[in-house]
C-alpha cells in the first residue's frame, strides 16, 4: 500500500512530533504538507522535516488523503468551517484536539458525512514514547483506521476505544498524565533539597529513579503493587513514606485530580461544541 498524503492543519508541538515520527518511519517529505499562520512555526517545521508549508490552511489540502487537525480546541470551529468546502468527500479527518467531539467536527465540516478519527495523544510523542487513545466514527473504513493507527503509532502506542466518551478518561490518564509525573519530579527534587542535598544532585537522583521505576514497571512480569512491596521492608523507610502519603489521602487525591481532568474534557466538549 502506498503511504497516504497527509495535511497537518496547525504546525505546533504535537504536529511537529507526529511529522517527526512519520519522517523517521520513512514517509517521504513530499507526502506531508502543513499549514500554520505563524511564519516562525512554518520555517521551523519545514527546515526540520523538509516538508512544504502554507500560511493558508486550504492550500495544505491539495490531494490530501488524511487531514490532521492539530490546532487548539478554541480555534477548531473556525478552522473546520473554513476548510469544509475544500475537503474531498473521501478524506479522512484525524483530530487530536482535547474536548472536541466527532459530532461537533461533523457539524462544522458541513452536510457531507465525514470519516473522522478522534485521538488523544500525549507529549512523550516527541521522543516516540507517546500513547494515544483513538475513536473512529461509523464513516471510517478499515483502510482509514489503518492509516490513523499508522500515524499515531509512528510516535508511540495507539489504542482503539469502542466508545467516544472514553476519550475523556484517556485525556485524564495519559493526555494530561505527563504533567502529573513532572509535578512529582518537581516535588521530590524540592523535598530532596530540603533534606540537604544540592539541587542538582536531588534532581539527578529523582530523574534516574523515575526512569528506573518506569522501566521496571514496563519490563517486569509482576505488577506495580508487587514492585512496590519489594521496595518496602517491614517497618523500614519506604513504609514510613508510604504511610505518610496515605495519611495525606494520596489515592483519593489522584482520583480527584483525574476526575477533574475528565470532567474538564467533557466540559470543553459542551462549551466548544455549540
Ligand atoms: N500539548 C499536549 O500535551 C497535547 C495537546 N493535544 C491537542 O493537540 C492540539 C495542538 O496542541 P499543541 O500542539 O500543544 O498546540 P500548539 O499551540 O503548539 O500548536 C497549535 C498550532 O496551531 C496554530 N494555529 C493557530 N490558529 C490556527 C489556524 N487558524 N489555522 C492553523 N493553525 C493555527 C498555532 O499558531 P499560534 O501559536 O501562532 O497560535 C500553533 O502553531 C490541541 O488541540 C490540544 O488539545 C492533545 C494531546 C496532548
Ligand atoms: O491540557 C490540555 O488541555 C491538553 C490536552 C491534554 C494535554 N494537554
Amino acid at each position: 500500500m502506498t503511504s497516504p498524503r497527509i495535511a497537518f492543519i496547525g504546525a505546533g508541538n504535537m504536529a511537529a512530533s507526529l511529522i517527526g515520527g512519520l519522517r523517521a518511519q520513512g514517509v517521504a517529505a513530499d507526502a506531508i504538507r502543513a499549514s500554520d499562520p505563524g511564519a516562525e512555526q512554518r520555517a521551523r517545521i519545514s527546515a526540520e522535516h523538509g516538508i512544504q508549508t502554507f500560511a493558508d490552511n486550504r492550500d495544505a489540502l491539495t490531494n490530501a488523503d488524511v487531514v490532521v487537525l492539530a490546532v487548539k480546541p478554541q480555534v477548531m470551529q473556525a478552522v473546520c468551517r473554513d476548510l469544509s468546502a475544500q475537503l474531498a468527500p473521501t478524506t479522512l479527518i484525524v483530530s487530536i484536539a482535547a474536548g472536541i467531539t466527532c459530532d461537533s467536527l461533523q457539524r462544522w465540516l458541513g452536510p457531507q458525512p465525514r470519516a473522522i478519527v478522534r485521538c488523544m495523544p500525549n507529549t512523550p510523542a516527541l521522543l516516540r514514547q507517546g500513547v494515544s487513545g483513538l475513536f473512529a466514527n461509523a464513516q471510517v473504513s478499515t483502510m482509514q483506521k489503518h492509516q490513523a493507527e499508522q500515524l499515531l503509532s509512528a510516535v508511540g502506542v495507539a489504542l482503539w476505544l469502542d466508545e467516544e466518551q472514553l476519550i475523556d478518561a484517556v485525556t485524564a490518564v495519559s493526555g494530561s498524565g505527563p504533567a502529573y509525573f513532572f509535578l512529582l519530579i518537581e516535588a521530590m527534587t524540592a523535598a530532596g533539597e530540603q533534606l540537604g542535598l544540592p539541587r542538582a544532585t536531588a534532581a539527578q537522583l529523582t530523574l534516574q529513579t523515575a526512569l528506573g521505576a518506569a522501566r521496571m514497571a514496563c519490563e517486569s512480569d509482576v505488577d506495580a503493587a508487587e514492585l512496590r512491596r519489594r521496595v518496602t521492608s517491614p517497618n523500614g523507610t519506604t513504609e514510613a513514606a508510604i504511610k505518610a502519603f496515605q495519611a495525606g489521602g494520596f489515592e483519593q487525591l489522584v482520583q480527584q485530580a483525574l476526575n477533574a481532568a475528565a470532567h474538564r474534557s467533557a466540559e470543553l466538549a459542551e462549551q466548544l461544541g455549540q
